[in-house]
């Protein structure tokens, strides 16, 4: 049993990820799946598409590789956080579609719970602010939208999960409805600092204790999956919710340490140690990872749009054709013109907060084209970038004094974080595995599973591929700053 299986259950796709005895990566498989926008502002994935993409992804990389279950020490799984399912517990069937951390349809209910002063109180439990970005108004509304629900959840007939939980409970068949400390620190449910589900918060909420998994540390025993699916039982012995393990993946153990991945959205963590730094700037207070029943904490800044807009300018305005097409457009745009993109397509995240604001674009002229419209969109992620790196500088007290270190899919744009650099006047370091994410996850369960090595041994390894130093002057990239902020203050004003 020298191997460890990853789990990365995104946004977009599924991907399962073998790791050998060394920690190198020795296979992969990917499966897209749909995404569903029944109404604005709305976003949700057939629960059970991300179950079967599952399955099908975990057979094909171990066929791939020629290994069996029986070659597995343990399965890690990371997952798209706060997306929430609610599902049968007599049958597995989810009563809704998973409602995708994206969708905005809580709006209201946020709106209601601050018009009733709640705000103070769930963020001092659970650190976060009252959005429509976490699970717990996504399980409220669930049980007031599918007839007979709430009913059914007070019984205890029906089980709420994030993704991992999900996973887990069909994995296990049935024999294990947990999750681990980080995903949990994602529901507005959980409380932070008594490391417990909070009786207040779910109270506010409304939402039945009964529903709820059991919380583990992110190295445990989470179940066995059972024999029929991969032909052999393979314990399950890491969980962190995707962005808790790329921390991980790019070693940030150490406080002061930063990363921030670029995949659909960005999320920039910033580990504070044991003691949870709670933000004066409208950042997150979160559980970076949680080992031997001790919390990590750190301060997140959380966008929702950065990939995405390259998507949008493939699928939606269709003036490329892939992604990489981007950066070519980029070099070869004016650069005397100022055009501003702020791709608020599912309102604004951290530090703004602001569920119904649309997108928009400033600065165009008659000669402003898909070069322009390109550049801007790679540019709005610098800039956001420096919306959370200015937060958290700001409640920290002063700057981190390690280098931001990036990975997910849009940190292979060179031209992007050259800008990046640029734009926060700081160098950034792109490490040579940029599987950050399923690196985390493998980490923790071949850890746990005494087949690699401690978290000290294991940053060790941490390998730079390149740093990106600012060229541009300290005035121009204040200007530029300057420029966007100026665009976010309009946005945020229609
Ligand atoms: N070379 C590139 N330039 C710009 N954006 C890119 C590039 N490669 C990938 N992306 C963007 O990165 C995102 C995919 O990153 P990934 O980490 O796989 O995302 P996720 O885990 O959220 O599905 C997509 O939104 C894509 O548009
Ligand atoms: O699936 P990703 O990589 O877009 O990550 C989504 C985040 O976990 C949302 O909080």
């Amino acid at each position: 049993m020298t191997h460890i299986l990853a789990i990365d259950q995104g946004t977009t796709s599924t991907r399962a990820i073998l790791f050998d005895a060394n920690m190198a990566i020795i296979g992969q498989a990917q499966q897209e799946f749909a995404q569903h926008f029944p109404k604005s502002g709305w976003v949700e994935h057939d629960a059970d598409d991300l179950w079967g993409t599952t399955v099908k992804t975990c057979r094909e990389v171990l066929q791939n590789a020629g290994l069996s279950a029986s070659d597995v020490a343990g399965i890690g799984i990371t997952n798209q956080r706060e997306t929430t399912i609610v599902w049968d517990k007599a049958t597995g069937h989810p009563v809704y579609n998973a409602i995708v951390w994206q969708d905005r349809r809580t709006s209201d209910m946020c709106e209601t719970l601050r018009a009733q002063g709640h705000e103070d109180t769930l963020c001092q439990i659970s650190g976060l602010v009252v959005d429509p970005y976490f699970s717990g108004t996504k399980v409220s509304w669930i049980l007031d939208h599918v007839q007979g629900a709430r009913a059914r959840a007070e019984n205890g007939e029906l089980l709420f999960g994030t993704v991992d939980s999900f996973l887990i409970w069909k994995l296990t068949g049935g024999a294990s409805h947990v999750t681990d400390a980080t995903n949990a620190s994602r529901t507005m449910l959980y409380d932070i600092h008594q490391g417990a589900w909070s009786a207040q918060a779910c109270a506010i909420l409304d939402v039945p204790m009964a529903m709820l998994p059991d919380v583990k540390d992110c190295a445990a025993e989470f179940g066995q999956t059972t024999p029929d699916i991969f032909g052999a039982a393979i314990p399950i012995l890491g969980v962190a919710g995707d962005q808790q393990a790329a921390t991980i993946g790019q070693a940030c153990f150490e406080p002061g340490m930063m990363k921030s991945t670029y995949g659909t959205g960005c999320f920039a963590l910033l580990n504070t140690g044991q003691t949870p730094v709670t933000s004066q700037n409208r950042l997150l207070t979160t559980i970076a990872y949680q080992l031997d029943g001790q919390p990590t904490y750190a301060l997140e800044g959380s966008i929702f749009v950065a990939g995405a807009v390259v998507q949008w300018l493939r699928d939606g305005l269709q003036i490329i054709d892939n992604a990489r097409d981007t950066q070519p457009l980029a070099q070869s745009s004016d650069p005397s013109q100022n055009v501003i993109f702020v791709p608020a397509f599912t309102g604004l995240g951290a530090p703004y907060w602001a569920p119904d604001c649309r997108g928009a674009i400033y600065g165009l002229s008659r000669g402003s084209g898909p070069a322009e419209i390109s550049r801007a969109a790679l540019e709005s992620v610098g800039f956001q970038t420096r919306d959370l790196i200015e937060a958290m500088q700001a409640d920290i007290g002063h700057k981190a004094d390690t280098v931001l270190r990036v990975d997910g899919g849009m940190s292979a744009s060179n031209w992007t974080m050259q800008f990046l650099s640029d734009i926060l006047g700081a160098p950034i370091d792109r490490p040579k595995v940029l599987e950050s994410t399923a690196t985390g996850a493998a980490w923790l369960a071949g850890m746990y599973a005494g087949l690699y090595p401690d978290a000290k041994t294991f940053a060790q390894t941490w390998s730079r591929d390149c740093r990106f130093e600012p060229v541009m002057t300290s005035d121009i990239s204040d200007e530029r700053y300057a420029s966007w902020q100026r665009a976010v203050r309009a946005t945020l004003s229609v």
